[in-house]
């Protein structure tokens, strides 16, 4: 009887363009979603199993033009962004008063407008919008990276490796590419907070006879975890003969690596900075390494990122920059984007998120 057959599969077809008809009904009523890059498998995989958003991404390992961008976030209830996009009031203008998470896949927010945030959190016109970050998860691989830097920086290892490469290894020399050595030393932190501890942790094996800190105010509870004493900054300065800047970039601690820091410094000293590049006066820097006011310099973060090559810092050799790779694992960057895409949708929910910025 082929007319049934016929009359069936008809039935069937319509009963899936009902079906496809509903789901696609439902799915734009979905909020909307932009992730601004092509963020490590976990966190898309959260986003897209949830069924709880209509996710659009800008599917590429670089930045979204920034018209692209603006284009994009129009009427969107969520962004999921990373470090190198800058959340303004252009930005937020262009998402409109739909915009209710931000969730950036980063621990460090001075990429984003705090100032406009909260303005617009208080006016009538628009939706509160919170905000997401990734603190935490990173802690361990900048920790170790920060370590690594510092070995590298203070035992001259790119330095040495470019040597043997090339042809400059003549004979084994009594003081050739000597540096200094972290057992009976004093380190310091600049902005004691998780990653300071756990670089602490991390370098105490290597036999540092003291540990020092300085903050906006003294913090007990993590000092002891490393036995660390809390100094002014020019006492950090100069008892220091490692100087990690571990402190968050803020408007109070934009550039306060200075002259005045480095020129108090020990000639011997190597200075480390994983934080944010906003915080180092990178000339003032040049000249304490080109004048010999301190030993060197691992640098992980500058100001711009990337720094441009014919840069003055890449001249010297007691100056070590990587390109911000501090928590460049595997495991951690899939735990930051996981983190980030749990924040957003917990936020879009209306739940409490796991890591939340309190405006
Ligand atoms: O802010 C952050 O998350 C870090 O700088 C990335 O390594």
């Amino acid at each position: 009887m082929w007319w049934n057959r016929v009359a069936l599969r008809r039935l069937q077809r319509t009963g899936v363009e009902v079906a496809v008809a509903g789901i696609q009904r439902e799915m734009s009523s979905l909020p909307r979603v932009y992730v601004t890059r092509k963020v490590p498998p976990d966190g898309l995989q959260i986003l897209r199993k949830s069924g709880q958003v209509q996710l659009e991404l800008w599917d590429s390992d670089d930045p979204v033009p920034r018209r692209e961008l603006l284009k994009k976030v129009k009427g969107c209830d969520g962004l999921l962004c990373v470090l190198t996009e800058k959340i303004d009031a252009e930005v937020l203008d262009a998402a409109g008063p739909t915009l209710k998470v931000l969730s950036t896949m980063s621990v460090g927010f001075d990429h984003l407008s705090l100032d406009e945030l909260k303005k617009r959190s208080a006016a009538d016109v628009y939706t509160r919008i919170r905000v997401g970050y990734t603190p935490e998860v990173l802690t361990d691989a900048v920790a170790e990276l920060t370590v690594a830097l510092l070995l590298a920086t203070s035992r001259r290892l790119i330095e040495a490796a470019h040597e043997a490469k090339t042809g400059g290894w003549g004979t084994w020399r009594t003081q050739w590419l000597c540096g200094y050595e972290l057992a009976n030393s004093t380190v310091g932190i600049l902005g004691l907070g998780r990653i300071g501890v756990a670089i602490a942790e991390r370098l105490k094996p290597f036999k540092v006879k003291r540990f020092i800190y300085t903050d906006v105010e003294p913090r007990p509870e993590l000092a002891e975890m490393i036995q660390a004493e809390y100094v002014s900054m020019d006492d950090l300065a100069r008892q220091s003969d490692f100087l990690a800047a571990c402190c968050a970039l803020t408007p109070e601690t934009q550039s306060i690596c200075n002259k005045n820091l480095f020129s108090n410094m020990k000639k011997t000293s190597i200075f480390i900075n994983t934080s944010r590049g906003g915080v180092v006066n990178q000339e003032d820097l040049y000249e304490a390494l080109a004048t010999g006011e301190i030993a060197g310099a691992g640098l992980d973060v500058t100001t711009p990122e990337p720094l441009p090559t014919n840069h003055p810092l890449f001249t010297l050799k007691n100056c070590v920059i990587l390109p911000h790779i501090a928590s460049a694992s595997y495991t951690t960057r899939n735990a930051m984007s996981a983190l980030a895409a749990n924040n957003l949708l917990a936020g879009l929910r209306g739940d409490r998120m796991l890591k939340e910025l309190h405006l």
